[in-house]
Order: C-alpha cells, then structure tokens, then sequence
C-alpha cells in the first residue's frame, strides 16, 4: 500500500510533511509513502500580505483539489494556516502531538528591548501585533511575508529590528538561534493563534488515508485543535480577525483562554467532553 502526501514547498511545509510520514512509518512499516509538493497561489505571490490576496486559503486551495481528485491521499498542513471551512468531502483526520506553540521575539544578538524603546517589529499578523504593543507600547510594526529562512535573513540584514515567529517553526527546522537574542512569550503574555504548532493532516472523509491517519493521530492535540477551532468557527476569524487561542488539558478537564484582538481576554475550564460548551460560553463574553 503506498499513500502520496501533499505539501507545499517551503522547508517548513516539508519538515512537517517528514514528521507525519514518521509517524505513519512507525506505526504501519509496510506502508510506503511519496510526497508531491505544490506552488500554492500564497507561495507566488510573496509581495502583498495575505489579508490582500485571499486569507488564509490561499495556502491550500490548490492542494484540497488535488485530494478530492485522488490525485494525493493525504495533505499536511499547518493548522492555525487553516480556513475555516475545508474543500467539501474533506476532513482533518488527524494531528501530530503539538510542538513549542509559544511566539518569540527574535532579535541581533546583543539587543534586547524593554517597554520604553522605539523599534520596527516585522510582523503582518493583527494578532501579534495587538498582543505585542501591550507588552511593548512602543513598538511599531511593519509588514513581512517569507518563509521562516527568509524572515530571519531580513533581520539579519536589518530591515526591522526584530521578528515575531512561533517557536515550533525554527525547532522542526533545526534552526539554531544562537546568533540572535531569542524572547519566548508565555501564553498570558501573548496569547496564540488557535492551533498554533499542531500539524494537521486533510483527507477525503472514509477513505483509505483518513482510517491510516486517524489511527496514529495524537489524542490529546486533537482535542486541543478541536476546541480552539471551534474558536475560529464561531468567531468567523480569518487573518483579518486578529484572534487568540490557548488550550491546555488537565486531567479530565480542559482550560480555555480566548481573546479577540481588541484587549477582550475571556478565560474557563470545563470537563473535556464540554469542551464546545466552554468555547460558546468564553466568546460570548468577548
Ligand atoms: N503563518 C506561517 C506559519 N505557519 C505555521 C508556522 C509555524 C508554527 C505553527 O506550526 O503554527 C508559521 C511560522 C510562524 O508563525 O512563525
């Protein structure tokens, strides 16, 4: 039985892809596995930021269409690069255990800022940038788009004085940071996108891949991806909607912080099996 995994180019996407076809090869040795990369219309157009020319879909349109023909089995995705609703027939079938989903401010070696200096922060994200002008009120921000390579290499050459990115992209490319000054931000500091560092994999509902992928997904992380997707769900978020999410489980009971970009922060816990109810109630309040 051989399964063709779906991914865009982009060192990280390929990373990821080599996570999940581990753990499939862990689990089932005989299963052989191929991946077919994709030029997705967020890879080409690297010059407008992603609210201009689409949103978050734009990173897997082409790739849904490739799974609904058959032509792929399984696609690996970022999850917080989601859309909303997925290609019809499609479903997540499962994830990966979640890595280092805290946000860090990356900056040159030796220089380090506190809330008292002016400096350009190169993040397109609302989310980042909301969260990051209450810890630091006077930073400004200023647009990029790139890969995580490209980015680092923009603030190596000094076009801003320091970068937002999520942890799990620099360790699953064994990046080593130590040239730079790294701040890594707890979640109450600056709260995640949903799903931030939960690798998601797509498939066309009961087939073959999706029994497969279901069957090595990670437990724990699912719930955790269900819960603050729902989030996104019912808060019609896009890359425009500038919204946080953290989940963590604890025993039998999840907790839940939500934000919505405006300085609203709504806070729970809940039995697991709650799970939605929780998430209705903390954005109502927002
Ligand atoms: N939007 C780009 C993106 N999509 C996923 C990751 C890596 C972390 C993750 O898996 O959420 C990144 C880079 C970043 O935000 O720094």
């Amino acid at each position: 039985m051989k399964l063709r995994a779906g991914t865009r180019k982009s060192p990280l996407a390929m990373a990821q892809t080599y996570m999940v076809l581990d753990m499939i090869k862990a689990a089932f040795p005989e299963c052989d596995t191929e991946i077919v990369t994709f030029t997705t219309k967020g890879d080409r157009q690297l010059d407008r930021p992603l609210d201009k020319i689409g949103g978050k879909g734009v990173f897997v349109t082409e790739i849904e269409q490739a799974l609904q023909s058959g032509e792929i089995d399984f696609a690996v995705h970022s999850a917080k690069d989601l859309p909303v609703t997925l290609g019809e027939g499609l479903e997540i079938s499962g994830v990966c255990p979640r890595g280092n989903y805290r946000d860090m401010l990356v900056t040159k070696k030796g220089v380090v800022f506190n809330d008292c200096d002016v400096f350009t922060v190169g993040t397109g994200s609302q989310r980042r940038r909301g969260g990051f002008a209450r810890l630091y009120p006077n930073a400004k921000f200023s647009d990029i788009r790139g890969n995580v390579g490209t980015r680092l290499k923009k603030l190596s050459d000094g076009l801003y004085d320091g970068i937002i990115l999520c942890a799990a992209g620099t360790e699953r490319l064994g990046l080593s940071l130590s040239e730079y000054e790294v701040k890594e931000f707890e979640p109450w500091e600056l709260l995640p996108a949903p799903c931030q560092a939960i690798i998601a994999v797509e498939c066309a509902k009961e087939s073959k891949a999706a029994e497969i992928i279901s069957q090595v997904s990670h437990k724990e992380t699912m719930l955790r991806f269900e819960t603050e997707r729902e989030v996104i769900r019912l808060l019609g978020a896009d890359c425009t909607v500038p919204v946080g999410a953290y989940s963590e489980i604890n025993g039998e009971k999840i907790s839940l912080t939500v934000s919505d970009g405006k300085g609203h922060f709504a806070q729970g816990e809940k039995e697991i099996e709650k799970r939605f109810e929780l998430v209705k109630e903390l954005t109502d309040k927002l």
